[in-house]
């Protein structure tokens, strides 16, 4: 049976699937599709193991960070201690969530996230700047500081894993700032607030949801509606990697989305409506990268750190093998995989096995999901999935793809003229980033006395030791492949508490 010829309504019901139902069950695609949606929200649990965010604080308590751009974000500079101790003053409104008795600023109104470490609200600002909603991502410190039966000392007496829990989130919160200030795919941010037992990252709100989500509802993408998702995904990605910064957690639930109008509901069978080019289909219209939490600045263009979601991560970063940029490509890879036939290329319950397939880049098209894809687009996903970084295509070959400049829907008689990639590149963005990269170059140079050498073996220690404290449980000797503890995901506790469900 071809995949068009089947019923949408037959791939709905997920949860009639047992989540624990495999990957490997008969090599079926329908079972792949429902047992990733299942089983597999890829939860980007990583252990960086071997860098954290660079940096250090100045006489004056002043962060310094790689590239320099803390400046930017504090112009002042940070000064850590008087963030903490301005976190007195809490407004007297009455609150429903805990995360509120700390916050100054905004009010809390619904939880519309959860993350490994993080719960992510919708709030409005109280200082009267306007009502307009804003999302909230409130990071309690003593979770990521460290798991209380990881150690046998108290955490939160440990000075040294809070700082560098702090420059982390600061890394995090420069990045996002910095990438979002002259570019619409990315959430923006706005603001930053630090209290005794929170961090809060305020950001713009993007009201359509995870592209995850809508993967589950429409079961995959048409080419056209994969396009022009992916698209959005590359652009922001050039934006990244123009600035020298690698994103390393590229994955449908880091793609966030503007809601269009949606006309394909039908009953409870939800299908993909007319594609319209320059606006969307699927209820799909802007498209959003977020999370910044694993992003880094390299300046040589590689780096080794272990890190990621394992699903989505580039076979180099197993090898321990140094990485570049092209680790983006890979994460880019899997999502487009992953649009066009509703489950990813590398998806294995046993971790050693996922990692020997990653490795060998053993992915395969499968009938009968691939039959109706094209070659345009297997060749696309070809040149990203290539184990060898070198020959894997960087970021503007992928920007010239021909499959990803080329819309089914140009062929159809109403079709609507549109902005080539190369317009949309050659117009503003360029320009902007040009401006950004020089902006970021001068600041560069004029902090190139404060950064550590990368060669310094006390300061890699130093920083290994760092990141061991920060996300998950690794253990581990330096440059072993990192290890994912779903025990600690919010995905497992959510299943646990069989709040899990779709
Ligand atoms: N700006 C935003 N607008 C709307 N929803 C958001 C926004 N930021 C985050 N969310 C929602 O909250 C969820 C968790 O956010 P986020 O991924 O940043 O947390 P995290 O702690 O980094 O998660 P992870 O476990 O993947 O590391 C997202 O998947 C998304 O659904």
């Amino acid at each position: 049976m071809s995949r068009n010829q089947k019923s949408v309504a037959d791939n709905i019901d997920f949860c009639s699937q047992t989540p624990d139902a495999t990957y490997s069950e008969a090599g079926n695609s329908d079972s792949m599709h429902n047992s990733f949606i299942c089983d597999c929200r890829m939860s980007s649990l990583s252990v960086d193991i071997n860098t954290p965010p660079s940096g250090t604080e100045n006489d004056e308590g002043n962060f310094m960070q790689e590239g320099g751009y803390f400046d930017d974000i504090f112009p002042t500079g940070l000064e850590l201690d008087e963030v903490s101790d301005a976190a007195t003053y809490y407004p007297s409104i009455n609150y429903r969530f805990p995360e509120q008795s700390e916050l100054r600023n905004y009010e809390l109104l619904s939880k519309i996230g959860e993350g490994a470490f993080s719960k992510v609200f919708k709030a409005v600002d109280i200082t009267g700047n306007g009502q307009v909603p804003v999302a909230i991502k409130a990071i309690k410190k003593k979770s990521v500081y460290i798991r209380d039966e990881e150690i046998d000392h108290d955490p939160e007496g440990d000075e040294e894993i809070k700082n560098s829990s702090r420059k982390q989130i600061i890394n995090e919160i420069a990045i996002h700032r910095m990438v979002s200030k002259n570019s619409p795919h990315f959430t923006k941010f706005i603001d930053f607030e630090e209290s005794a037992t929170y961090f809060y990252l305020v950001s713009e709100l993007v009201t359509g949801g995870e592209i995850f989500d809508k993967i589950v509802q429409l079961t995959y993408f048409s080419e056209d509606l994969a396009r022009h998702v992916i698209t959005q995904v590359a652009i922001a990605v050039k934006h990244m990697h123009y600035m020298g910064i690698v994103h390393r957690d590229i994955k449908p639930e880091n793609l966030l989305f503007e809601p269009i109008p949606f006309h394909g509901r039908n009953g409870n069978i939800q299908k993909e409506d007319t594609f319209k080019l320059g606006v969307g289909g699927g209820g799909i219209g802007l498209v959003k990268l977020m999370d910044f939490g694993l992003s880094k600045r390299i300046s040589s263009n590689t780096a080794k750190t272990p890190c990621g979601t394992m699903e989505y991560s580039a076979p180099e970063i197993f090898k321990s093998e140094e990485y570049s940029m092209k680790v983006d490509m890979w994460g880019i890879g899997c999502v487009l995989f992953t649009l066009l036939c509703g489950y990813p290329p590398f998806y294995e319950k046993n971790q050693s096995k996922l990692v020997r397939k990653i490795s060998k880049g053993d992915y395969e098209f499968l009938a009968p999901w691939w039959d109706d894809i094209s070659s345009g687009a297997k060749n696309a996903i070809i040149h990203l999935l290539e184990v060898d970084p070198k020959k894997r295509y960087d970021i503007d070959d992928f920007l010239n793809d021909p499959w990803l400049n080329s819309y089914d829907c140009l062929n159809s008689p109403n079709s609507n003229t549109y902005a080539t990639i190369e317009d949309i590149l050659n117009g503003s963005f360029d320009e902007r980033t040009e401006n950004l990269h020089s902006a970021l170059s001068c600041e560069l140079q004029k902090q190139v006395n404060t950064i550590p050498h990368e060669n310094d073996s006390s300061e890699f220690i130093y920083m290994v030791e760092e990141d061991r404290h920060l996300r998950g449980s690794w253990t581990g000797e330096l440059m072993m492949p990192f290890t994912l503890d779903l025990k600690r995901s919010s995905v497992y506790r959510r299943r646990k508490d069989k709040l899990f469900f779709w």
